[in-house]
């Protein structure tokens, strides 16, 4: 009846409204198949919801029906249908007012624009009726949403039939002929007919050779890339659970049926259900539900609530009881539909976890090949080598390495050959294909190997051996041949394979890996013989490799063809560290005499390597920096030197007077021991500032020139100058303390070395024990081993009484040195020679001229204002320290 009625509504409506007044509805139903930039563009009603006209004269009917006594009149056919009335000015000026309740602006302009409507053909009996309640006494907020819905529900039909009556062409009320331009389309009307109507002429017209717009040209096939695809559903399936459980808040809701029936069956909010198994799904119609409860979740899209049933007939049978309770009359009953359990569940479970491995997997290799995909498989394969070439060219040149010339020369040849090999060619020479550079970190092996690039300037292909190794086999092998690969196309060219032991140890050894689990270390390496013996020997590839370890490599790497050239590049001298300095210190500000700075920061460094004395350069600097200096001056690269050796000051490490005193008297007893011994290293300072990791206080000496060969004499005096701390502490206090555990281990080592190695025992000989840690049995008989103890015990006895003596003669120099230790808790040599005169013994020549006190002894160090860490990496200077008790 309501459907009926509405029918002809629509028809007289489309008689009776231009396309001045196009209902809105009529606008909604195109928007289904119009494009919406051209239903925006082409909108034609107001964006604010309606307001009751001022008089009811300003219906905007046409002309023909003109109103009637001041009401507007319906076209001649229209006969008001069974229980509708026709609507008052005052019921008419109600429906506006409804129309500003209206939850939404779109509901409000869809009531304003079918009251027009309204108002000429009339409306149902009851819609009358709430408006004249809602004059008289005002609405429930339940009966405004009657209202609305019910006039909602009038636009809605009506919509619906115009736009049926659309779809059939019109005849029934336009006299124009098919495919004529109807006066009355709308420009943002599609054309008529159905879609297949049209896609059919779509083909006709392309079969007819019709010209076509380039426009309308389908866009060129998209090539179907399956990774992206795999990688975004991956991506997906990672993420959409994540997104629901942080960002997307609720989605879903159990209710009970009591629940449902008191909160949105009898308000008349239920639209749907959907029957799933045994729960189904409530859909509301959601403006009303958020009208009616607007700080609820379940007006918001996407939100279902949900409830169990025990069986659907049971579930059919209650829902129709109710609905007959609540006199919803058959025709209007509440949809059910049917909707197969889980089916997106099923497909997610099947599918899902290889979908997310693939995902992943594909994930890691792009990000593992820095985003390219290419390098065969996921690129785990591909070689990870950095490239510089020509534009990024390596800058360091043979200039910049200092202090080994032998190193230099050697390598220097691989320049001539990168340059000119017809050179070597013409002679019918064999070029080496390689060399390792063998020594002590931080000696400048990569640095040379980059000099090397720099002259020759040739592509530099750097890589780190454990770069080839990865958890699965092959990968290795395969980045070594992508490596060797990429350098042949960039030849001619150097590859410097930096910590080449990762994976060129010895394949007996088992370098660790012992059991099995070496397989993929010795593909790798023979993957790498392979390649340097795939090289012609007019292939221009020169292959660098740097090791701390040589002894460990696999000889088959070492042999003639491979890496033919081995260059061992040692701990600088005191000559090396001099030209090293320069090197480093060309960038740091200072107004120093150059020739001594560098002269006397050598001697002070014995043993530094390379890295040591760059890092102590810049150290340096930094001091300086803090101290807010215009230069550099000595006392920073002194500061610098100290640091690097004995580690950070330890400021909070706060001694009792008691402590500090033992202190002093351990470190007076080591110095004055280096002042006395003729054969002992001569002292440098001594302090008792705790530093570094566990030492209270130390004494540094310096050792005669850089010692390659020493004597009984001097171990002697070493081990008894290394005593001397413990001796000094019998002497001064009734008590010992734990202070001297690194003396005690330091002269053991000594003199078990002597015994065992160095043949300086009468009652041993000239053999050497080696004691191998890994071996179960000593190598040597248990007689042996006793002899072994019983001449390290004499030895380290005939230090100590030589020590004791010395300090029991000198017991008042300990106590002056002490004092003063006390006072300024750091001692120069200079300080030595002011509180025991000069040194009896005649002091090298370079200790002499550097630390003669003419270009003024090193002043007390200030303390350091800094608690940045720094790495004691080498022991260059003999340290006597006094260690902390271990806990
Ligand atoms: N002979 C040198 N001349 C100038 N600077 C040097 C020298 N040796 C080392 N250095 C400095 O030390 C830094 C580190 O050196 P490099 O990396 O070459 O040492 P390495 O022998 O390769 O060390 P590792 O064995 O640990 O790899 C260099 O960047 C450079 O600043």
């Amino acid at each position: 009846m309501f459907r009926s009625s509405t029918r002809q509504l629509a028809r007289t409506a489309r008689l009776s409204l231009g396309t001045a007044t196009r209902p809105a509805s009529r606008i909604a139903a195109f928007a289904r198949i119009v494009p919406t930039t051209n239903f925006s563009t082409s909108r034609r009603y107001s964006s604010q919801p309606p307001s009751p006209p001022e008089d009811g004269s300003k219906s905007q009917a046409p002309k023909e029906h003109k109103e009637e006594h001041g009401q507007p009149q319906p076209p001649p056919e229209w006969k008001l249908p069974p229980g509708w009335v026709r609507l008052s000015k005052e019921e008419i000026k109600q429906l506006y007012i409804l129309a500003q309740k209206a939850p939404t602006k779109t509901v409000a302009l869809r009531i304003g624009e079918i009251t027009k409507t309204l108002e000429v053909h009339g409306a149902p009996k009851e819609l009358s009726e709430l408006l004249e309640k809602q004059r008289t006494e005002g609405l429930t907020i339940v009966d405004a949403m009657k209202a609305i819905r019910m006039v909602k529900e009038l636009a809605e039909q009506l919509a619906g039939e115009l736009e049926k009556g659309a779809v059939q062409g019109n005849t029934d009320f336009n006299s124009n002929k098919p495919g004529q331009d109807k006066p009355n389309q709308s420009p943002f009307e599609e054309p008529k007919g159905t879609e297949r109507e049209r896609a059919h002429g779509q083909r006709q017209g392309q079969g007819q050779g019709q010209q076509k717009n380039k426009k309308d040209e389908p866009p060129p096939p998209r090539v179907f890339d399956i990774s992206e695809l795999l990688y975004w559903t991956g991506g997906a399936l990672v993420f959409y659970p994540l997104y629901l459980m942080f960002f997307a808040g609720e989605s879903s809701r159990e209710i009970t049926w009591q629940e449902l029936r008191k909160n949105f069956l009898d308000r008349g909010l239920v639209e749907k259900l959907v029957v799933m198994g045994d729960r189904v799904r409530v859909e509301l119609n959601r403006e009303a539900t958020q009208s009616l409860y607007p700080d609820s979740a379940a007006g918001k899209p996407g939100f279902n609530y949900y409830f169990s049933i025990g069986s659907v007939d049971a579930f059919e049978r209650r829902l129709d009881e109710a609905q007959k309770e609540l006199g919803i009359p058959s025709r209007e009953r509440i949809p059910v539909s049917y909707a197969t359990e889980g089916m997106f569940t099923n497909l997610l479970l099947a599918f899902g976890p290889p979908v997310l491995l693939f995902g992943l997997l594909i994930f890691a290799s792009r990000r593992g090949a820095g985003g390219g995909g290419a390098g065969g498989m996921f690129g785990f394969g591909k070689s990870k080598a950095k490239m510089f070439n020509h534009d990024t060219a390596v800058k360091v040149k043979f200039a910049d390495v200092a202090g080994m010339d032998e190193a230099k020369t050697e390598i220097m040849e691989f320049v001539s050959f990168l340059k000119s090999p017809e050179r070597f060619e013409k002679l019918g020479a064999k070029i080496p294909r390689g060399a390792i550079l063998s020594g002590p970190p931080g000696t400048g092996k990569t640095l040379l190997a980059k000099a090397t690039a720099g002259e020759s300037q040739v592509p530099f292909f750097t890589v780190s051996g454990s770069e080839f190794v990865e958890m699965f086999v092959g990968v290795g092998a395969s980045r070594v041949r992508d490596l060797f690969a990429t350098a042949r196309k960039s030849a001619p060219c150097i590859i410097f394979i930096d910590e080449i032991d990762a994976i060129g140890r010895s394949r007996s050894d088992g370098g660790g890996f012992r059991g099995g689990g070496n397989d993929e270390r010795e593909a790798t390496l023979n993957q790498i013989l392979t390649e340097m013996d795939g090289f012609n020997t007019s292939e221009q590839v020169v292959v660098l490799a740097g090791t701390n370890r040589p002894d460990v490599l696999d000889k088959a790497l070492m042999r003639p063809g491979r890496f033919d050239r081995h260059i061992h590049i040692d701990r600088p001298t005191m000559k090396g560290r001099q030209e090293i300095f320069k090197v480093h210190l060309g960038k740091i500000v200072t107004k120093e005499d150059m020739g001594h700075l560098t002269g006397r920061l050598a001697a002070l460094t014995p043993g530094f390597a390379g890295a040591d004395i760059a890092n102590a350069v810049n150290e340096a600097a930094l001091i300086a920096a803090r101290a807010n200096a215009n230069t550099v001056e000595m006392i920073h690269f002194e500061q610098a030197i100290e640091r690097v050796v004995g580690g950070l000051e330890r400021k909070s490490l706060v001694l009792s007077p008691e402590e500090k005193r033992t202190v002093a008297y351990h470190e007076a007893g080591h110095a004055i021991c280096g002042w006395f011994f003729r054969w002992a290293d001569p002292l440098l300072k001594v302090s008792i500032i705790p530093r570094g990791q566990g030492a209270l206080g130390y004494a540094q000496y310096l050792p005669s020139g850089d010692a390659y060969l020493m004597n009984t004499n001097q171990l002697m005096d070493r081990m008894a100058m290394t005593l001397g701390g413990r001796v000094s502490e019998e002497l001064h206090f009734p008590s010992v303390t734990t202070g001297a555990s690194d003396d005690f281990k330091k002269v053991t080592h000594m003199a078990t070395t002597m015994v065992t190695q160095w043949g300086m025992s009468e009652k041993l000989g000239p053999l050497h024990f080696q004691n191998d840690q890994n071996q179960m049995h000593k190598p040597f008989a248990e007689s042996t081993a006793q002899t072994i103890d019983a001449e390290v015990r004499r030895i380290v006895d005939e230090a100590y009484t030589q020590c004791k003596t010395l300090l029991v003669a000198r017991k008042k120099e300990i106590g002056i040195v002490a004092e003063e230790l006390l006072r300024k808790e750091m001692l120069s040599r200079d300080d030595l020679v002011r509180l025991l005169g000069p040194r009896e013994w005649p002091e090298k020549e370079e200790f002499a001229k550097y630390f003669d006190g003419k270009h003024g002894a090193p002043p007390p160090f200030p303390t350091e204002s800094t608690d940045s860490p720094s790495d004691a990496q080498s022991q260059p200077a003999i340290i006597e320290r006094l260690d902390e008790p271990t806990k």
